[in-house]
């Protein structure tokens, strides 16, 4: 069981090619943090496990299957969530974020819903936020909405690339406290990536140099 990049390789069109056979596992419970310079290619990784983006060459598996791309998932949740830098890229900005949250549909909506009213209080989430549309509320009000959405569907891995990075310290710590909670708790795989050694330091079991 773990979430493998097998010998990768990934070039962008006219691009470099950013891997040469790169490869890394993470399992259940693991928290492992992605650190490189600006620039080596931890986005375009995060892209690669969470399914957003397919390897030129090698493959990405989450305990033993391939991970599909997400634009071929038709409403299929991923075992591999991603939480964006930026949560406004996490959500449809015309669509009312109650709407977006029951649109997650896993094994079944109801499931998914049930899950994500659990959530919501967890992370804070005032219900008037549900009514509103993303640019309505403020990016880290969003980012507890995309945290909720993400762990709905229960996955078994977790990517948060630089997530809480534009949020203040408080919010910051308060968020990483219930997140890493309901890791030990529900034991899924985290892959983190963030440009702070004290985050990293505080969070990570392993790190990974790119
Ligand atoms: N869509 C794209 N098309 C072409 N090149 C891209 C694209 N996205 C990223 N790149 C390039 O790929 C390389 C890796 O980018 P990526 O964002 O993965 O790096 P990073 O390690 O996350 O950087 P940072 O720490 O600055 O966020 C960079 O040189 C970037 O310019």
């Amino acid at each position: 069981m773990s979430l493998e990049a097998q010998d990768v390789s990934f070039r962008y069109p006219c691009g470099r090619e950013l891997y040469r056979g790169l490869s890394l596992s993470v399992g259940p419970g693991e928290r492992v943090a992605l650190t490189a310079p600006s620039g080596r290619g931890k986005t375009t990784l995060c892209r690669l496990l969470a399914g957003y983006l397919e390897p030129s060459v090698g493959r990405v598996l989450a305990d033993g299957e391939p991970v599909r791309p997400v634009a071929r998932l038709r409403g299929e949740a991923s075992p591999v969530q991603l939480l964006p830098q930026h949560p406004e890229l996490a959500f449809d900005p015309r669509v009312r974020l109650g709407q977006s949250l029951g649109e997650v549909a896993g094994a079944g909506e109801a499931c998914a819903r049930a899950r994500a009213d659990e959530l919501l209080g967890s992370f804070g989430v005032r219900g008037e936020w549900l009514a509103r549309r993303p640019h309505e509320l403020s990016g880290g009000e969003l980012m507890r909405l995309a945290m909720v959405r993400a762990l709905s569907v229960r996955p078994r891995y977790l990517i948060a690339d630089e997530s809480t990075a534009m949020l203040d310290a408080v919010t910051q710590a308060e968020l990483w406290h219930v997140l890493l909670g309901l890791q030990e708790r529900d034991g899924w795989g985290l892959v983190l990536v963030s440009h702070s050694p004290a985050l990293v330091g505080r969070v990570a079991t392993r790190r990974v140099e790119l």
